[in-house]
């Protein structure tokens, strides 16, 4: 655990002075706060091919000690084991669980898919959120999964295939081009868009923010609007989009929302679900999770066309 002094002196200025710009001096301090733990290690079982009850009882005979998810039954947060020991053994290697981390599970969630629908997930690899929406949806339906990087996607396809996903299409492409080729035709859209990862800082792991520049949160920001206006195309009447990034600022988070409200025919929907999360911040129907040691820092709102 770092203090706050020593992650701001890691992380680029720029992104600090934003910080404390956009937020609170306290929601800008908890944040530096969560950046500067550890994050611990979370999966998910996976209920396509195996269920929570053999789990619990692998994780007792591997003494693997676990916290269960108060929101989500199929999480487990892993308490003395890293992702590099879990993924040398056979429940992952048979693709009985995935590692994911718990904030990154909300999108699919507030998304609801129901069995025999057609989704699009417009930016899927490496494929948490498409596995997770075809589990929910019991392997009956359809799912359109988008990816513009070829390498990527062939990643998004061996995850298909060894968690036994059998109801999803790989695209190749742009997403912002999905509404060139497709109709109203989708009863929901997740765009768990590209952006500038400020969620998942760590400040002892430089990797995570080497790459960040405000110039690269404008282009993404841009790119942010074709995207969300792309999906919206192809949504049908009455659909549901949720809008998704593992980013903290205003540009790719409540600017894009209110560039959907404002220019296209989206309205925020109602967030039903409690999700009992310490640091969640709640603006009407956006929600901003801040970094913390079991969550990365997320941003997510569902919307409804019009
Ligand atoms: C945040 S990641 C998606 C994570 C994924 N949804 C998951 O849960 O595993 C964003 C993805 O969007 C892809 N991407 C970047 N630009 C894109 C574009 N214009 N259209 C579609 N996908 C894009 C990136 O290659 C990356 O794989």
């Amino acid at each position: 655990m770092a203090s706050i002094g020593e992650v701001k002196k890691r992380l680029p200025k720029e992104f600090i002075d934003r910080l404390y710009k956009q937020f609170t001096p306290i929601t800008a301090d908890k944040i530096l706060y969560g950046m500067g733990s550890e994050r611990l290690t979370t999966l998910r079982v996976n209920t396509l091919k195996y269920d929570r009850q053999s789990l619990m009882n692998d994780f007792r005979r591997l003494n693997i000690k676990f916290d269960r998810v108060m929101w989500y039954e199929d999480a487990f947060i892993i308490k003395n084991m890293h992702e590099k020991e879990i993924s040398q053994l056979d429940i992952y290697k048979n693709g009985y669980i995935y590692l994911q981390s718990l904030s990154s599970m909300i999108p699919p969630i507030l998304l609801n898919p129901k069995k025999g629908e057609k989704i699009l997930d417009m930016a899927a690899s490496p494929g948490s959120k498409t596995t997770q929406i075809a589990a929910l949806m019991e392997n009956q339906g359809k799912i359109i999964a988008n990816e513009v990087d070829k390498i990527r996607a062939e990643r998004l396809k061996y995850n298909l295939s060894l968690q036994g996903v059998k109801i999803a299409d790989v695209r190749l492409g742009r997403g912002e081009k999905i509404k060139e080729e497709y109709k109203e035709e989708f009863d929901r859209v997740l765009l768990d868009t590209p952006c500038s990862g400020e969620g998942r800082f760590i400040f002892n792991e430089p990797i995570t923010y080497k790459s960040w520049s405000l110039k690269e949160v404008n282009r993404l920001s841009n790119l942010q609007k074709k995207l969300i206006e792309s999906g919206f195309k192809v949504l049908k009447k009455g659909g549901t989009l949720v809008y998704s990034t593992c980013t903290l600022n205003l540009e790719e988070n409540e600017n894009i929302v209110e560039y959907a409200c404002s220019n296209l025919g989206l309205k925020i929907d109602k967030i039903e679900i409690d999700f009992k999360i310490n640091n969640i911040n709640n603006n009407g129907g956006m929600l901003k999770i801040l970094p913390s040691k079991d969550m990365e820092g997320f941003f997510l709102c569902k919307l409804k066309k019009l």
